[in-house]
């Protein structure tokens, strides 16, 4: 426990996006280091899609992903540590959604909804992208009371369709990370 941490557990959602290097070891590396963070256990994972890129077109596909975390950390700490974890793995700021080593993106939390200078709750665009909305999918339980199980359901509804998203069939969280998809 630390100075941010509260005495209650929340559920979180999560999305990472890599299209430099090797992607699937940046996935890999980034759930385990978010892991090892005390007040974080990343509980579920989705399988991996491998997708177009979407906003800035000119960069390499993405592998794409969700995890579900346990944690004790008020929302903003948990941006900070993913923040940090970006940072960790090689991420360099140049185009505004252009190509990066990993990106985390933190799209909800349990009863939580916030919209300050650094972070806005829900992710305010994760219900207008296939690329988020096809892991989540994965993980998101049928009886998840939050709301989250509804908003994503009535989003897949409206999208155009699976173009640009294929399932990575690789093993990307094998290896001994003691991690594994659902
Ligand atoms: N829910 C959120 N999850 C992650 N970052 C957020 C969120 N809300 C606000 N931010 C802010 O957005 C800033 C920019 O994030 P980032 O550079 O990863 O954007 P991006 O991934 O390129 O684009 P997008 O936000 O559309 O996915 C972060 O430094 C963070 O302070
Ligand atoms: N396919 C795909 N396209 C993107 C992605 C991403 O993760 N996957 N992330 C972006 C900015 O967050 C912009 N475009």
């Amino acid at each position: 426990m630390n100075n941010h941490s509260t005495s209650e557990y929340s559920e979180a959602y999560i999305a990472l996006g890599a299209n430099l290097g090797d992607r699937e070891r940046s996935l890999r590396e980034a759930l385990a280091l978010l892991d090892s963070r005390e007040g974080i256990e990343v509980t579920r994972c989705s399988r991996v899609y491998e997708t177009d890129p979407v906003g800035y077109l000119d960069q390499p596909k993405f592998l794409n992903m969700a995890a579900a975390l346990r944690t004790s950390l008020e929302p903003e700490c948990l941006l900070s540590i993913m923040l940090e974890t970006e940072n960790h793995l090689g991420r360099v700021r140049h185009i505004p959604n252009g190509p990066r080593t990993v990106d985390l993106d933190l799209l909800w939390m349990e009863g939580r909804r916030l919209d300050s200078a650094h972070l806005t709750l829900p992710h305010p665009r994760m219900m207008e992208r296939a690329f988020v909305l096809f892991p989540l999918n994965d993980i998101v339980p049928q009886d998840e009371t939050s709301g989250l199980r509804q908003l994503v359901d009535d989003a897949l509804k409206k999208l155009d369709g699976e173009d640009g998203i294929t399932l990575w069939t690789a093993d990307v969280l094998g290896g001994g990370s003691g991690l594994s998809a659902n």
